[in-house]
């Protein structure tokens, strides 16, 4: 049976991120992808150029026709933009039948236009963390939402804590943005208190377009074809470092991960990518 994958997000016209990055990653990892749009961005790898928000009517209307005539596997949010988006998308997901949802609380594009309107915090905290299986916070993301500052493993294991106690399944805060270590390192937590740290040497590359959206499109698949949560976020792990690895250097700014990466070294796990004991 074909798995169907679906995607609430911003489209980025560069094609690295947003409902592309979204779309490219699902069916990379096998699933069929449907998507329902948020806002319009004129974007490249240099930045973000202009944004226009899709109608709320419309972003619904888009909802209901997907979730009418299919039985969605798992969805993820992106760019959401505005709290009357939020609001109207987590009304609508409660009249539907749940599936896994994953919560990427998209803020700020990396050359730092908004992605998200800061009075859209309170309704992404209060209507939408509540009905996540698992939300993916960056750094920045973490601090906002968790109002503190993070700058090593400890202060990410409190964030962590505090926002599962927001109402999420489970956190994976991501540590991309981690300036105190050579290492990429993920930490999970999960409310039925599981515990492990992803950890893979950082790659020297300035081709990191697009790795939020595409971690948690992977991790979203995953979850569409069945896979338990952590399975799904082990193998997004390895997914993204393939296409970090194996980044694109097209354009004159930040170039896209490659997509494809994964699936040409044969959808194999990564040696470099580890699990680190849970405790
Ligand atoms: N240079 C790197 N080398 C290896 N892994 C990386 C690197 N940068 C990010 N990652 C990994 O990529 C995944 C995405 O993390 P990151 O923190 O970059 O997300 P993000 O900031 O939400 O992305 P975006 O810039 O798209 O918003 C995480 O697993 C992170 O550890
Ligand atoms: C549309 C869109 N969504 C998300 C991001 C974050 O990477 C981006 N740059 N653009």
């Amino acid at each position: 049976m074909t798995s169907i994958a679906l995607t609430i997000a911003g489209s980025d016209s560069g094609g690295g991120a947003g409902i592309q990055a979204d779309l490219k990653t699902f069916q990379e990892l096998g699933t069929f992808g449907t998507s329902a749009l948020t806002a319009v961005t004129a974007q490249n790898t240099l930045g973000v150029h202009a944004v226009q928000p899709i109608d709320t009517s419309i972003v619904i209307a888009q909802l209901e026709a997907i979730l009418d005539d299919f039985t969605i596997g798992a969805a993820k949010t992106g760019m959401l933009f505005s709290a009357e988006i939020i609001e109207a998308i987590s009304d609508t997901l409660s009249r539907y039948p749940t599936f896994p949802f994953v919560i990427d609380p998209v803020m700020i594009a990396k050359g730092g236009a908004s992605l998200l309107q800061q009075a859209a915090i309170v309704a992404l905290k209060e209507r939408l963390i509540p009905m996540a299986a698992l939300l993916t916070p960056n750094i920045p993301e973490a601090e906002v939402l968790a109002e503190m500052p993070i700058t090593s493993l400890s202060h990410m294991e409190i964030a962590a804590k505090r926002l599962l106690e927001m109402g999420a399944g489970a956190v994976l805060l991501k540590g991309g943005h981690r300036e105190d270590t050579p290492f990429a390192e993920d930490l999970f937590v999960s409310a039925d208190g599981e515990r492990f740290i992803m950890k893979s040497k950082r790659i020297q590359t300035k081709d990191t377009h697009g790795t939020g959206c595409t971690f948690a499109a992977a991790i979203t698949a995953e979850l569409a074809k069945g896979a338990p949560m952590t399975e799904a976020v082990i193998t997004a792990k390895h997914f993204i470092h393939a296409a970090i690895e194996d980044g694109l250097s097209i354009g004159n700014g930040h170039g896209p991960t490659n997509h494809a990466a994964y699936r040409l070294r044969g959808n194999r796990a990564r040696k470099d990518v580890e699990l680190i004991e849970k405790r």
